[in-house]
């Protein structure tokens, strides 16, 4: 129990320091001083009451959950940091109410079963992962983004986007991909194999270069000046000044588009319309395809927004193209650093990859006969996930049991399913042949979440599995992948959130060494 000390507890000696403060302060500080100090004392009362209330949500539901406080950021922090291995523990039912990102309610489902339901069955329900500000940080080309938009419009953009994965684009774009690789080896692979590289950095440099070669056509090999201009301008959208996007993140949305707020600067935005118009106008002479010029192959007047069915207004080109960056960077780059360390302290399995791969070459048709790559990166995704998922519901609807009440969150931890022996026997032990003959099963899979799952779930899957491929194929027929100096053991290394992405709590350092 607190209690508030009276004049008796305090000694005599600071009694009278106590006196003398006050009576300087009589003297010395301005009427106004003592406003403001009030003023400011009562916001916090106010404040700090308004948050307790907030936080009787699930109790005056009757949900179980941790109890929050303002050092955890309502419970954020202590979730995130296990993905909800503790959570789990304390509270071992369907669903747990927590707060996030302070004071919003949100509904953790534990069980897969049910979670599946919410993104398939009850999607009328739950039709997008929330609507915070922080959607749109990139100003007011964010409500175009796939990612943010909703209804008609995002239906639209999605059914226009999915034919894009198809194997005939992804062939030609897997061309791409390995010259990219070459230019890649050149450049960024050391020569010393007493160097260490930092898997994380690494990854993404190749994943950034992988998006925009896929993305724009644009051939390092060909036009390296270009292609580094635009490697520069798409890596400060990810410099993110987080303090500027709080500050942008206070006005309201309104004001935030019409003065056109972003959190990258004004140069980058005409960097990018310029060669997307360039693309547009001259991708249909060169004839390579790119996922600008398929996204141009349908374009729509602004007039028809509202109308068509399929199509892109140009706007919408240039809100994809950039989305599909930000949503493909971070987590390629996290896939694959997350494969090249196990790879590092798991060199029987790279030579079993070895082994597969002298049987094909490395092409799109070659690789795709290569299953066990998908199922290595199956098995990464499982034993070192990162990602956690959330709906925002629509509209009041139940799940397990609790009434969800429209604007309120639910929530997903899949480690919480990846890590469980009740799914997966011995489940702390990285083995890609757990998946032998389910390969594949990406999307459809009742209890690996690498993706996502429903209409939601990641358009660009084929994607991340081609291009992760490529990479770690190439990479394994010319190197030895070895632990760098001072490497954590892989159950050492857990992933955390900072602010858009994802790190580490340990460094992955690792080297390479020229095969003879
Ligand atoms: C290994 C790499 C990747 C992983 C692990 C990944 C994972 C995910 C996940 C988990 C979701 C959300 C699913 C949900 O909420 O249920 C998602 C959505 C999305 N991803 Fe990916 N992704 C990857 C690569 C990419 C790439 C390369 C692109 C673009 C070229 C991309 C574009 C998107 C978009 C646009 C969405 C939003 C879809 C929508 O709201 O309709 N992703 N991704």
């Amino acid at each position: 129990m607190y209690c508030i000390p009276t004049l008796q507890d305090i000694p005599e000696l600071s009694k009278d320091v106590l006196k003398s403060a006050v009576l300087y302060a009589q003297n010395n500080v301005p009427r106004k001083t003592y406003l403001v100090l009030a003023s400011f004392c009562g916001a916090a009362v106010i404040g700090y009451l308004w948050v307790q209330q907030k936080w009787k949500y699930w109790e005056r539901k009757g949900v179980p959950g941790p109890k929050p406080s303002f050092k955890d950021i309502g419970n954020t922090r202590s979730t995130f940091r296990d993905h909800g291995t503790q959570l789990g523990k304390d509270f071992p039912m369907d669903a747990v109410g927590i707060y996030i990102f302070g004071v919003t309610p949100a509904l953790v489902i534990r069980d897969p079963v049910i979670w599946k339901e919410v993104c398939v069955k009850k999607f009328h329900n739950f039709t997008t992962g929330g609507r915070t500000s922080a959607n749109y940080l990139f100003g007011k080309i964010s409500p175009d983004f796939l990612t943010v938009a909703e209804g008609p419009k995002w239906k639209r953009l999605r059914s226009t986007i999915a034919p894009f994965f198809s194997g005939n684009n992804l062939k030609e774009i897997c061309l791409i991909i390995n010259d990219l690789f070459e230019y890649f080896d050149e450049k960024f692979i050391p020569e010393n194999d007493e160097t260490d590289v930092n898997a994380k950095d690494f990854a993404s440099n190749f994943s950034l270069r992988a998006i925009l070669a896929s993305g724009f056509a644009i051939n390092a090999k060909e036009n390296e000046e270009l292609a580094e201009d635009l490697y520069k301008h798409a890596s400060i959208l990810f410099e993110v000044d987080w303090k500027q996007a709080t500050k942008s993140m206070m006005l309201p949305k309104w004001l935030r588009f019409k003065l056109n707020v972003t959190s990258y600067p004004h140069s980058t935005d005409v960097f990018f319309r310029n060669i997307i118009s360039d693309i547009i106008e001259n991708g249909k002479k060169n004839g390579k395809k790119n996922l600008i010029t398929l996204m141009a192959e349908n374009i729509i007047d602004e007039s028809e927004e509202l109308t068509a069915s399929k199509g892109f207004t140009k706007g919408e080109i240039l809100a994809q193209a950039l989305i599909f960056q930000f949503a493909g960077q971070d987590t390629t780059a996290n896939v694959l650093s997350f494969f090249l360390f196990a790879l590092s302290h798991k060199p029987e399995l790279q030579d079993e990859i070895r082994g597969l791969l002298e049987e094909t070459d490395l092409s799109y048709d070659g690789l795709k006969k290569v299953k066990f790559l998908d199922a290595c990166i199956k098995e990464t995704q499982r034993y070192f996930t990162f990602l956690f998922f959330l709906r925002e519901a629509d509209e009041d609807c139940e799940v397990a049991g609790v009434k969800v009440e429209k604007g309120s969150s639910v929530m997903f931890l899949p480690k919480t399913v990846h890590r469980n022996p009740d799914y997966y026997p011995n489940p702390d032990a990285f083995d890609p042949h757990r998946f032998d003959n389910n390969e594949s099963n990406t999307l459809q899979d009742d209890y690996w979440f690498g993706f996502g799952i429903g209409p939601r779930a990641c358009p660009a899957v084929r994607w991340a599995f081609v291009a992760i491929k490529i990479f770690i194929a190439n990479v394994l027929v010319k190197y030895d992948v070895l632990p760098g100096e001072n490497a954590p053991a892989m159950d050492e290394v857990n992933a955390l959130f900072r602010g858009a992405k994802v790190t580490t709590n340990k460094p992955m350092p690792i080297r390479f060494r020229k095969r003879s």
